[in-house]
């Protein structure tokens, strides 16, 4: 088994702590508390109630709201509703299987949640976060305090309060990580209501005749550049404070996009690549994507236009898009902080701070990016606060696999220029076969899956606290 080597957690040190902040707050010796209650959080506790020690689990919603979340839920998805592509060429498919072969509740949750998406796991989001809540409150081993935390507490933490930590939680966490702890924005798509848009003009099909589970708005090229100089006058009208900021590539706002060139966006999410207009047979200019949103397919959101525009600015813009005319915007796009730590800098890949072994971090406050990947860390740091409190050697997983990887890669990536990570293939070792010159992406990533997938599950099978589901991959040999 691998495993890294380092930072047990001696409990002479335990007994040397300051004593709690919050009243109440009595950590025993098989004790681990959780501060935040969403996709890594309810991970964390989970695992490590699954491993058999008590977990006392702070969530400080709905007493105290963040600018995204709207409900009491724990793993409220804020923005999209998807956890990724599923298929075996997909890095985001071999993370997905790995937690679900360790049992993840996010992903249980997924497949009781799912909605058509095409291969994408997504899901029916008020039903995916009742579930997760509805687990992690009927675990006997986890206590739910409903409270804002607003200091480190005394003994083995898992701290997984994402991108809006709290301002007093994230000035607690200034002296253990050096004051090195940075924020920025990133931001969320408009939603329009299905029956406001104009299904004569939008057609129904997924790139390259995948099943059909996207609405398409086609544009010519006259359409796009009415559209275009819209959306440039838009942002000329939206304060520029945020320009200046750094933006995830994965969740840049369209108005950004734009700003980068006329072709940009055609290049990006309003790419008409492998979408046959049935109207004219042939691929349009460009197109505006639409994915379902809830089960009954009454909402669904423009994929790829997260936004800071202003919200007039935003309905100008999105109704000059054919087919939503007049589209009834029924969520706004909006720009939120984003909070996380330099991984690089001061973490380890157990999801330990190296200076303060007894505090784990996880999700996006621990430098990943993604619903999929902030449960994941969630998973790993639970298991390792649970081995910790157990006097138990904190592990990694093998490099092979996604996980491996991605927590391999917030302990050693370029701490200078440090942005959150999400799941892809450069992540683990590139694959070779003897006898073989080069093999192609399609021939690779179905190895590279499996690779990953065997020595995540023979790695997970070694932990005794955890079950690993039988089943997947298959027993062909996978090359090294
Ligand atoms: C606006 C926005 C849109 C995003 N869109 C996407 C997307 O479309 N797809 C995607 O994959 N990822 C997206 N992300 C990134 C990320 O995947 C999600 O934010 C994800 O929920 C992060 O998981 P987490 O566990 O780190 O944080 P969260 O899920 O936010 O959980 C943190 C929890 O901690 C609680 N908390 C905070 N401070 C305290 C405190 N002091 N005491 C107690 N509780 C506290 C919060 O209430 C919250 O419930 C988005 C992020 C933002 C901000």
């Amino acid at each position: 088994m691998r495993g890294a080597r380092r930072r047990a957690f001696p409990f002479a040190t335990l007994a040397r702590m300051k004593s709690p902040s919050n009243p109440g707050h009595q950590p025993g010796h098989n004790t681990v508390t959780v501060v935040g209650a969403g996709l890594s959080g309810s991970e964390a506790a989970l695992a490590a109630a699954n491993a058999g020690v008590q977990v006392i689990l702070y969530e400080m919603r709905p007493q105290k709201m963040t600018p995204a979340h709207r409900s009491a839920n724990f793993a409220e998805l804020v923005c999209s509703n998807s956890l990724g592509g599923e298929a075996d060429t997909n890095a985001k498919g071999l993370l997905q299987a790995e937690m679900l072969s360790v049992g993840s509740v996010v992903m249980q949750a997924a497949h009781q949640a799912r909605l058509p998406a095409g291969g994408a796991l997504a899901v029916e989001r008020d039903s995916f976060s009742a579930q997760v809540t509805r687990m992690v409150r009927e675990h006997p081993g986890i206590t739910v305090r409903q409270e804002e935390l607003t200091e480190l507490p005394e003994g083995i933490t898992v701290i997984a309060t994402g991108p809006l930590t709290s301002d007093a939680l994230a000035r607690a966490l200034a002296p253990v990580t050096g004051g090195e702890h940075l924020s920025f924005y990133d931001a969320a798509a408009p939603v329009v209501a299905f029956d406001s848009i104009d299904m004569d003009l939008a057609f129904r099909a997924g790139r390259y005749d995948q099943s059909a589970d996207y609405i398409n708005c086609p544009m010519n090229k006259e359409e796009y550049e009415r559209f275009y100089a819209a959306i440039e006058l838009a942002r000329s009208h939206t304060p520029h404070d945020w320009e200046k900021l750094e933006f995830f590539d994965g969740c840049m706002p369209i108005e950004e996009i734009a700003r980068r060139g006329f072709n940009t966006p055609r290049f990006g999410p309003m790419s008409p690549k492998g979408l046959d207009d049935p109207r004219t047979g042939r691929w349009p200019y460009a197109v505006v994507q639409l994915r379902q949103e809830d089960r009954e397919g009454r909402m669904w959101s423009l994929v790829g236009f997260q936004t800071g525009l202003k919200w007039g600015d935003q309905k100008t813009v999105v109704q000059l898009i054919p087919g939503l005319q007049n589209a009834e915007i029924v969520r706004y796009g909006v720009m939120h902080r984003n909070t996380y730590l330099n991984a690089p800098k001061l973490i380890d890949s157990t999801l330990q701070l190296r200076e303060h072994p007894r505090l784990l971090v996880a999700g996006v406050l621990a430098g990943t990016e993604g619903y999929l990947e902030s449960a994941a860390t969630g998973w790993l740091a639970g298991t390792n606060a649970a081995r910790l409190a157990r006097g138990e050697e904190p592990l990694t997983p093998p490099q092979e696999s996604m996980l491996g990887g991605l927590v391999r890669y917030l302990a050693s990536a370029n701490a200078k220029n440090f942005q959150p990570m999400n799941t892809n293939w450069a992540l683990v070792p590139d694959l070779t076969v003897e006898g073989r010159k080069k093999l192609g992406k399609r021939e690779k990533r179905p190895l590279m899956y499996q690779r990953g997938l065997q020595a995540f599950r023979a790695w997970a099978t070694g932990l005794k606290s955890v079950q690993v589901s039988p089943g997947t991959p298959s027993a062909e040999t996978v090359p090294s």
